[in-house]
């Protein structure tokens, strides 16, 4: 049950022109495949962001774990922070939380395929069969522009970028995965576009939850007058604007709560946003927060301070699908539908094909050992020599964006 070693591979794979509030995806999203092998073995399967400095953290952590049991995951995660400095060290808290992250979902599904349980059940069980994820659409062009002298890249999706694009978006995703609810990324037109684009939904889609995310382009007072607007339409605001004191502005008079993943990002943030009341909803996200047990427990701070809790997505493959689904079955309040990314990328995904559905927009919890899935090397490889191929070492939307636009400000609040 010994660490034997800890494979780490960058990919990148295939993202559509999605445009946010400080630029647009690029046409590759780096991410990280690990796989840590156990002694007689037995290998446990992790995904999470792919920037070069991540994947070199990573590497530095995986010396450090050889030799340790899989299932000691408490000694794993001190022995990852001391491998990149501690407290006292150069990188920040959240650098090396991430790093602990995906090792210790890489754990867990070992010892899932060592005791032949689903990572639902070594986290205390599922209490729901099926994990729901709300459709994510965002505002896109048609194609990635032809730079460089390629050609450009389109894709089956096509353009949104006015209310009824962004129905006809929301259609093709409901009538592909059966999404229940549904989250727009906001923050990219003024925001006069952005609630008509919200009422176009709602009345395409009269029973589904919607959400609107604006990654803070506003101004206290502009978030408040959208949330003035929307008053009865949003099950949720999410990160209209920035900071503590700026959400606690506006959730003093917004009539829905205020969701975030942006101000309330681990432990140390949680108790100045409940001082204030500034959020009412905290997004979850594994991949930061410390991995699997850790977003139990951020589940149970949610409880205590009565936060009501949803999930987070980046661009992701099927190995992080899996762990968001298995964490969200085994968190009796995580009752918000999730939010994913999948479907942007599901073309590229490492996993082979088969364990992860959606029905009716829900995820069935896997119920193979471990995580449930497995990985194709084939496409590994695949993506990995593309990863390398591109040269490029972090996510970028505002750079990617300014060598379209040359003038492009992504100065926030923008509105
Ligand atoms: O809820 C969020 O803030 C996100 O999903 C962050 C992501 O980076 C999103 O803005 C994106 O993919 O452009
Ligand atoms: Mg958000």
């Amino acid at each position: 049950m010994r660490i034997h070693d800890l494979i780490v591979t960058p990919v990148a794979f295939r993202d559509p022109p999605l445009l946010n509030a400080s630029g647009v995806h690029e046409p590759l999203v780096l991410r990280c495949v690990l796989q840590l092998v156990v002694e007689g073995g037995v290998v446990g399967l992790g995904e999470c962001p792919g920037e070069r400095a991540h994947v070199e953290r990573l590497v530095a952590a995986g010396e450090c774990i050889r030799g340790m049991s899989v299932f000691a995951t408490g000694a794993i995660e001190r022995a990852v922070d001391e491998a990149l400095g501690g407290p006292g060290g150069p990188l920040r808290r959240i650098d090396r939380t991430a790093a602990f992250s995906a090792i210790e979902v890489a754990c867990l599904d070992a010892q899932g395929k060592l005791t032949g349980l689903p990572v639902s059940d070594l986290l205390g069980g599922a209490v729901r069969d099926a994990v729901p994820y709300s459709a994510y659409l965002f505002y896109k062009w048609a194609e990635h522009p032809a730079l460089d002298g390629g050609a450009a890249v389109g894709d089956e999706w096509g353009a949104a970028l006015d209310p009824a694009g962004v129905v006809d978006q929301a259609r093709r995703m409901i009538d592909l995965y059966g999404f229940r609810s549904i989250k727009l990324k906001g923050g990219v037109f003024p925001p006069e576009q952005e609630i008509a684009a919200i009422r176009a939904l709602r009345e395409a889609f009269p029973d589904h939850p919607l959400r609107l995310d604006p990654n803070c382009a506003w101004t206290v007072e502009t978030s408040r007058y959208v949330a003035d607007e929307l008053k009865g339409v949003l099950e949720y605001l999410e990160d209209p604007t920035a900071g503590v004191d700026g959400m606690a502005a506006v959730a003093a008079t917004a009539a829905m709560p205020l969701a975030t993943n942006m101000c309330v990002v681990s432990f140390d943030t949680v108790r100045p946003a409940v001082e204030r009341d500034a959020v009412q909803v905290v997004l979850s996200d594994h991949h930061y927060w410390g991995g699997l047990r850790r977003t139990r427990e951020l589940a149970a701070v949610c409880e205590t301070f009565g936060l009501g809790m949803s999930m987070h997505s980046n661009s992701h493959l099927g190995i992080s699908l899996a762990a968001m689904t298995h964490v969200a079955a085994a968190t009796p309040n995580l009752t918000y539908a999730c939010d994913t990314h999948y479907p942007w990328n599901a073309a590229d995904d490492v996993v082979v094909p088969g364990a992860l559905r959606f029905v009716d927009g829900a995820v069935p919890v896997p119920d193979g050992p471990g995580l449930g899935v497995e990985l194709d090397h084939a496409v590994l490889d695949r993506l990995h020599e593309a990863y390398v191929a591109s040269g490029r070492e972090r996510r970028d939307d505002t750079g990617y964006m300014r060598r379209i636009e040359p003038g492009y400000d992504p100065t926030l609040p923008r509105w």
